[in-house]
């Protein structure tokens, strides 16, 4: 058995009489993609805080394959990481900062640190203070998945980008998965820990609700769909995982669905449709769908 990439044993963090980390035991395998999926406060950062060696475990500990989490200066040559709020020196470049930042890690592939460049569009030649955030989020990515670190930890690594830039960021995660590397990821969004995750854990107010994989996820939550037709409306009510129809315009249904999209497809297919939305769930949806409760 190969050793895990990440492990948690009973990692505990209290801040006061906040417990912001209640016991989690995890471990992420070696090659995958995994994604720390939790509501805002849920204890996703802390987490990630602890997996870093920035914050000391109240409880228990983390552990970077054979190494403790705690013994920074070994761990860190192991990891590579993107802080939720990147802070960056204001009056360097972007490229005199992926540069110092190279220097300190475990080692940067200078040609593919060029291609990630290319790929996020960032001007390296700009003084830092300059950028937006997402710019700095750019700069922070870049510097990770440039190193030859076996292991990514990113905490909402996506929040700043815009949706073209996050498809690149999701082609950069699958590239890094090809090369056997792991990926740690933090979100709040599904949409995001959907498009590139193997398994997700999630957390509810401290605590690890369960974990999954994103195959599993997606046959279990309901996304709501809208469609408008001509002539008459697509015949839904006998349809396999779909529910809630409801006629919300004079030649528009909504509805949800949950599990395999075919038998709603077949119908719809049989149908004039003029035109089709789909909003996947938000987070705090899928919540209160699986535990019947919306979450800290
Ligand atoms: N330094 C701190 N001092 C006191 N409480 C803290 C501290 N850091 C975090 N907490 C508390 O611990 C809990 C978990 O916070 P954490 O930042 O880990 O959540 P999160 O899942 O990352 O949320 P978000 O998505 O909003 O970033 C929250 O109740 C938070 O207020």
């Amino acid at each position: 058995m190969q050793l895990p990439a990440l492990r948690a044993e009973n990692l505990t963090k209290r801040y006061g009489r906040v417990l912001a980390l209640d016991a989690l035991d995890l471990e992420v395998r070696a090659g995958e993609v995994f994604g720390w999926l939790g509501p805002n406060g849920a204890g996703k950062s802390t987490t990630i805080r602890l997996l870093l060696g920035l914050a000391r475990p109240t409880a228990g500990r983390a552990m970077v394959f054979h190494v403790d989490a705690a013994d920074v200066t070994v761990a860190h040559h192991l990891l590579a990481h993107v802080p939720a709020d990147v802070a960056l020196w204001p009056r360097m470049t972007g490229g005199e900062i992926l540069d110092l930042l190279g220097n300190t890690g475990p080692g940067v592939d200078l040609k593919y640190r060029a291609e990630l460049i290319e790929r996020f569009e960032l001007d390296p030649s700009r003084v830092a203070g300059t950028y937006s955030t997402g710019n700095r989020q750019k700069v922070a990515l870049i510097a990770a998945f440039a190193t030859r670190a076996p292991v990514l930890v990113l905490d909402e690594p996506t929040s700043g980008l815009d949706p073209l830039m996050e498809m690149q960021f999701r082609r950069v995660v699958m590239r890094a998965r090809a090369d056997g590397r792991t990926v740690f990821l933090s979100s709040h969004r599904l949409a995001d820990v959907e498009a590139v995750c193997d398994r997700v854990g999630i957390l509810r107010a401290g605590r690890l609700a369960e974990v999954t994989t994103v195959g599993e996820l997606r046959t279990r939550h309901r996304t709501r769909i809208t469609v408008t037709y001509d002539g008459d409306p697509p015949d839904l009510g006998w349809a396999a995982g779909v529910d809630d129809i409801e006629q919300t315009g004079p030649s528009a249904l909504t509805f949800t669905v949950s599990g395999p999209p075919g038998p709603m497809l077949r119908e719809l297919a049989a149908t004039e449709i003029t035109a089709i939305s789909v909003r996947e769930p938000t987070l705090e949806e899928v919540f209160v769908d699986y535990y019947g409760t919306a979450a800290r």
